[in-house]
């Protein structure tokens, strides 16, 4: 379980966060999303007890994350929005120099190894590090990250710059995760992962909170469905109607933003001789939610 408590962070006379606060349970996946600057590798490097927070408090699993970083890092697995790896080193040299720091014993670090690389499907080819692609840099950094097999996982854009298979892999593997019982909180310009992955996002804007819940949540906060109408019509050339309208390849389509709006719009096309296909209702995408709040 984790508890932020409203945190701020000052660089110098500069609010890069300015009071945010949120629990997250165990086993959740977080998105923490927003425009470049809004605060998210910030907010992250603060969970990680990587930089301490001006003010506020934050507690992981009991442990009071300013007084006891050490205790959080022997959980914590941390990807970095650019994680430097150590490139003349092969990949099995790499996992096994990490697991030796986490004090681990050879045949666990063996076993580990194996077990992240089938499952991240990395194959290494006996390789060193600055060989491999970018994709393939991401996940030693990935398997770097669960060696010593922490419960919890920060992911500061673990998928940016991939190509989208291997960030379809990586996405799944995130996921994987979760099913095992960790706690990921991830950060990422792709909305549409975020949107599929989460099971709570929150969204930074200028260092504040500015909505954070389900996806079901955040669709009621943005609320607004829009209704779509699509409709055929008798004579194109003839057809007059108060309704404003879009037409592409034969296909007539009108939209509706509340359902009074839409009740008057089949109306007023029924009357004008319009026959009503189907009617669709979308929400609002995490992208139409970040346009609308703005920077
Ligand atoms: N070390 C620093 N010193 C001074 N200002 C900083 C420092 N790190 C970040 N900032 C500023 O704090 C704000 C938040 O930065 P942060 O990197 O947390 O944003 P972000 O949401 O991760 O952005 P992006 O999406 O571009 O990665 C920005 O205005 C940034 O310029």
């Amino acid at each position: 379980m984790i508890t932020a408590r409203s945190l701020v962070k000052h660089y110098g006379d500069f609010p890069a966060l300015d009071g945010v606060t949120f629990d997250l349970d165990d086993a959740r996946i977080l998105g923490v999303i927003g425009h470049n600057g809004a605060g998210k590798t910030t907010l992250l490097k603060i969970m990680a007890g990587l930089i301490a927070p001006t003010a506020g408090s934050l507690v992981v699993d009991g442990i009071d994350v300013a007084r006891r970083p050490f205790d959080l890092k022997q959980n914590l697995g941390y990807l970095p929005e650019e994680s430097r790896l150590y490139e003349t080193m092969t990949t099995d040299a790499y996992l096994a120099f990490f697991g030796e720091i986490y004090g681990l014993p050879k045949v666990v670090i063996r076993e580990r190894r194996d077990e992240l690389l089938a499952s991240l499907a990395l194959e290494t080819d006996g390789k060193k590090i600055g060989e491999f692609s970018k994709g393939m840099k991401r996940k030693v950094a990935i398997a770097r990250s669960l060696m010593h097999d922490p419960g919890l996982l920060i992911y500061d854009e673990p998928t940016s710059g991939l190509d989208p298979m291997t960030s379809r892999s990586v996405l799944d593997y995130v996921k994987g995760l979760r099913d095992r019982g960790k706690t990921v909180i991830f950060s990422a310009h792709n909305l549409f992962q975020v949107e599929e992955a989460c099971d709570l996002v929150l969204i930074l804007r200028r260092g504040k909170v500015v909505a954070k819940g389900t996806m079901p949540e955040l669709r009621e906060t943005f609320g607004s469905i829009t209704y779509r109408v699509f409709f055929r019509i008798p004579d194109a050339v003839a057809f007059a109607t108060s309704v404003g309208y879009s037409a592409s390849d034969g296909r007539y389509l009108t939209e509706a933003h509340s359902v009074e709006e839409l009740n008057r719009t089949t109306a007023a096309l029924a009357a004008d001789g319009a026959m009503i296909e189907r009617i669709e209702s979308r929400y609002p995408t995490l992208e139409e939610m970040l346009l609308k709040i703005g920077r």
